[in-house]
């Protein structure tokens, strides 16, 4: 169809075209009127509908009958041709410039070629895009084709009348006009005037059959009169011989045109066409037969139902699915929320568990409290510089367990211990003292505290205990630290207690008064002290450190204070122990002097083990004289205090051996029990019945002092008992120093330090320990335990009378015995208002005053209990050389023995004795006497000094420079 409308438009333009280009140009002036008649008709329409569309005011411009200037000139402002799309199509041309001058300028000369331009050119763009035919716009202009702008016209106004119909169908103009299919390039042409004269004649013949097959045939028709008509005028002039020839001609131009015009328009619609063909051709196909097209349809409709079918079964799953999933889903966060509840609940039962731990771990730090089992922390020397290669035998360290690679015959072992603490190699000072601390507390509250480094050489006790050689802050060892806290806390509580505060740095409370008790009231004092203290200790160097200490230290501090508001007065007493290396001789590699350290070491180590061994059995016999250390220690180890132990380990491989002998003995320190702790503290009542007893005991002394000399070799104290005990106060302001020196029971060391006197009892009073009390005690006072005097050596008067048998302290509560009739005798009490410190001081600066350039050495020697000489260092050599301990180690500093002299009539005495039985030896003080001793007794003497020298004052235990 689109091919015949196509073929319709172009034969009468071919025809026109051939004839044109043929040259024959109608001649014939009817034809010519013809014309001109039917062109003027066109435009006539076209004027008068124009006028009919704006109105005749409106287009008073345009006459209803206009020549082709008129009509030219009329439309030249494109005014109404803009106004009159716009009613055709409203909004076609959205702005029609008016001029207001157009009424006084009839020609429109006034008008701007602008406006011309503006209005026509919107207006020919509104009718392109309309798919109407279109002209140029100077063919309004002087010389334009006014025809196209007629056929334009008529164009328009067939499709406004087309749509006035009701716009039914698609309006065509003279065949298909559709723009979309012929695209608008062929309404612009600038040949198409004829063309369009004739579809417009077409168009105005009978538009409508052009939509119709029938409408084909009477195009044709018109299509063809018109074509006769041209023939007929071409041939007018013909001679009837030539007509043949000009007929042939123009129609093989015409044939050739044709199929050329036929061919480029095919071509370009051929594109655009294909679709439309392929689709004819598919409907075509479908057409074929019914059947097949009911089959197809059938087999699509099988298809579309199979599909519907899948589809449903697919929503189905998809249904089923989403139900799946949403149930999962619920059930997940069911699930979560258990899970929650649950993780919870776990949470809950963890903290619970943690709290319990926690509990757990206090509730077991109380029984052993309890049981007073010593606490052993262990602590595990880092590798010192120039050792980063070594491998360390430390396995592992968790919580309170140490596990130590050993290396065995059959390859590679492990050894696990267990510990209350263990301290890594990274483990600072500090945090190894806050384990400690709650001690500090204690110590202040009444308790006795003992604290000691156990280990080889070199691994680090002296460090803990101490600190480096260079000591800051930081590095400071526990006993600088443990003296801060406990002055800070002595200062927290001055408002409730009043507190004193002594220290011993050298060894003593052992049967040999050595009580070198120096008041102290700040940390800076006890540093000093400790400067000095450690300056004299001996030290050398050994294979395994190279500043090794060669002795053991003990720093001791008493402490006392009173409860402002009760007067109950509490005493406890702290001994830090600094223990000489645990190492075996060999190991070591010392020689001589050396090697006799190591070995009264490893003797007097050997015995602590040999201590230790008996309490964890339980044994009734302890055997706590078989060393000075052992002696010393017998409170911390056998009395209710409480009691620590630091076992140091050092990592190296070739320590091995040592590092598990260690442990081992530290494991088995950890199993003693010592018994609950106890405070020592004395209300005023209980105080008050001891001053009572004092008495007592004094004036029962006082009728035994005629037969003094025999009482005295039971008891060189028995002397006091006659005293008053204000008499025997050494803060009582009316004695002098002399005086108060002389009552040595005055300068007896606290609570802390009396445990160390073994006790020689009868059977009768051993038979009663554990219901001593006063009744007891007052009743029994012919055959109580004799007070030794100090300096005496109870083991000597053991073996001297051979009336008793020694019983360590752990049998006999000794400690209330002695501490009861101790305390009666008010060595710490200050109930007369005089403070310690005030005899202290007072002490200080008159033994200063006698020996100026050894003040040190007599505060250190304890000048306060001046009844020691050399001697007595021989008796205790004598005695522990007995009890296995040669004590080279033990020895004491003579000058101590060289202070003050008190003429205290038990001294004289003993001193007379002395040196009525030996008196070879030398005595700097001639007043002062040794104490009876069992080499006095048994005429065995042992030199004081078995190297020869005179010992040096030192503040170590068993301190000797090497
Ligand atoms: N925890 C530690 N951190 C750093 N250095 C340490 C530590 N422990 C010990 N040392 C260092 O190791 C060396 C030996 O330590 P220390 O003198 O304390 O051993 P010791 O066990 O007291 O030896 P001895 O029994 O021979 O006196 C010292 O140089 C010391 O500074």
């Amino acid at each position: 169809m689109a091919g015949e409308g196509r073929l319709s438009f172009s034969v009468a333009s071919v025809v026109e075209d051939v004839l044109q280009q043929h040259g024959n140009r109608p001649r014939d002036l009817d034809l010519e009127s013809r014309k001109a008649e039917e062109a003027a008709s066109r435009r006539y329409e076209a004027a008068g509908w124009l006028r009919k569309m704006v109105g005749v005011v409106a287009a008073r411009d345009l006459p209803a009958e206009p020549s082709e200037e008129e009509f030219r000139l009329g439309l030249r402002s494109g005014i109404i041709l803009c106004n009159v799309i716009n009613k055709v199509q409203p909004g076609a041309v959205p702005k029609v410039v008016e001029s207001p001058d157009t009424v006084l300028v009839p020609d429109g000369a006034a008008l701007s070629a602008y406006q011309y331009f503006e209005n026509v050119r919107n207006f020919l763009v509104a009718v392109q895009e309309m798919g109407l035919p279109t002209f140029e716009a100077s063919d309004l202009e002087q010389g334009g084709k006014s025809a196209r702008v007629v056929n334009c016209v008529l164009a328009l106004k067939s499709y406004g009348e087309w749509k006035q119909t009701g716009g039914n169908g698609v309006w065509k103009f003279g065949g298909t006009i559709k723009s979309t299919s012929l695209g608008t390039k062929s309404f612009i042409r600038k040949n198409s005037e004829p063309f369009m004269n004739s579809l417009s004649r077409t168009s105005s013949i009978n538009e409508k059959s052009l939509n119709s097959h029938s409408d084909l045939d009477s195009n044709k028709m018109s299509s063809s009169g018109s074509f006769s008509m041209l023939v007929r005028a071409v041939l007018l002039d013909k001679k009837p011989e030539e007509i043949p020839t000009v007929v042939e001609s123009v129609l093989s131009k015409l044939v050739e045109e044709f199929e050329h015009r036929i061919a480029s328009q095919y071509e370009q619609g051929e594109d655009k066409n294909v679709k439309g063909s392929k689709r004819e051709e598919c409907f075509q196909k479908n057409n074929i037969s019914d059947e097949e097209l009911k089959s197809q349809s059938l087999k699509q409709k099988m298809i579309f139902d199979q599909q519907h079918e899948d589809i449903q079964e697919l929503k189905h799953t998809l249904h089923t699915t989403k139900a799946g999933i949403q149930f999962m889903q619920m059930k997940f966060h069911e699930e979560f929320s258990n899970l929650g509840i649950h993780i919870h609940g776990l949470a809950h039962a963890a903290s619970g568990y943690h709290r319990v731990l926690e509990e757990n771990r206090k509730l077991y730090n109380q029984v052993q409290d309890l049981k007073g089992s010593i606490r052993v922390y262990c602590r595990v020397r880092p590798f010192l510089s120039g050792q980063s290669n070594y491998l360390s035998t430390v396995d592992h360290i968790e919580e309170g367990n140490i596990t130590i690679n050993t290396p065995s015959k059959h390859g590679k072992g492990w050894k696990s211990f267990s510990f209350n603490k263990v301290y890594g190699p990274s483990a600072t000072q500090a945090e190894v003292f806050s384990d400690m601390q709650p001690l500090i507390r204690s110590v202040l509250d009444g308790y006795n505290v003992c604290i000691f480094a156990y280990g080889q050489t070199g691994s680090g006790k002296t460090y803990t205990m101490t600190g480096p050689r260079e000591l800051t802050e930081k590095s400071q060892g526990v006993n600088y630290r443990a003296l801060s806290d406990l002055f800070l806390i002595a200062e927290q509580r001055k408002d409730i207690f009043r507190y004193d505060v002594a220290v011993q740095i050298s060894q003593t409370g052992l049967n040999v008064p050595d009580a070198s008790l120096i008041p102290v009231s700040s940390t800076a004092d006890v540093i000093n002290l400790m400067n000095l203290g450690q300056k004299n200790r001996a030290v050398g160097a050994t294979a395994l450190n190279d500043r090794s200490s060669r002795s053991h230290s003990c720093l001791t501090v008493h402490v006392q204070g009173k409860d402002l508001t009760s007067g109950t007065m509490y005493r406890g007493c702290m001994h830090l122990v600094d223990l000489a290396g645990s190492e075996r001789v060999n190991k070591s590699e010392v020689t001589g002097d050396r090697l006799k350290e190591a070995q009264h070491i490893n003797r007097s180590l050997s015995a602590l083990g040999d201590v230790i061994a008996s309490l964890a059995q339980k044994n009734p016999h302890v055997p706590y004289r078989n060393s000075k250390l052992t002696q010393l220690l017998q409170d911390s180890l056998g009395g209710q205090a409480k009691t620590l132990m630091f076992v140091h380990i050092s990592p190296e491989p070739d320590a091995v051996g040592e590092t598990i002998s260690t442990l081992k003995f530290a494991e088995r320190v950890a199993t003693v029990e010592l018994g609950a702790a106890r405070v020592n503290k004395d209300s005023s009542d209980v105080k008050e019945l001891k001053e009572q007893i004092a008495s007592l005991k004094a004036a029962l002394a006082r009728k035994e002092g005629e037969s003094e000399h025999n009482q005295y070799s039971m008891s060189g104290s028995s002397e006091r008992y006659r005293t008053k005990p204000s008499e025997l106060s050494p803060f009582n302001s009316n004695q002098g120093v002399g005086e108060m020196l002389g009552d040595q029971n005055s300068y007896r060391q606290p609570v802390g330090d009396v445990g160390n006197i073994e006790v020689q009892t009868n059977s009768a009073l051993r038979q009663k320990k554990q219901s001593f009390d006063l009744d007891e005690l007052l009743a029994n006072s012919p055959p109580w335990p004799p007070v030794i005097s100090p300096g005496q050596h109870y083991g000597d008067d053991e073996k001297e009378t051979g009336s008793g048998e020694w019983v360590d302290k752990v049998m006999v509560n000794k400690q209330d015995v002695v501490n009861r009739v101790e305390n009666s005798l008010g060595c710490w009490e200050t109930d007369n208002g005089h403070s310690p410190d005030v005899f202290y001081q007072k002490y200080l600066q008159d033994s200063s005053k006698i020996y100026p350039e050894q003040s040190y050495n007599m505060l250190m020697g304890n000048n306060r209990f001046n009844v020691a000489t050399s001697d007595d260092l021989d008796d205790l050599d004598a005695a522990t050389s007995d009890s296995s301990e040669p004590d080279l180690l033990w020895q004491f500093n003579q000058s101590k023995f060289t202070s003050i002299s008190n003429g205290i009539e038990t001294k004289t005495r003993k001193q007379s004795l002395k040196s009525a039985k030996n008196p070879g030896i030398r005595s700097p003080n001639p007043k002062l006497g040794a104490s009876p001793s069992r080499k006095l007794t048994n005429g065995v003497g042992a030199p004081l000094h078995r190297n020869g020298r005179q010992p040096k004052p030192t503040g170590a235990i068993g301190k000797r420079k090497t």
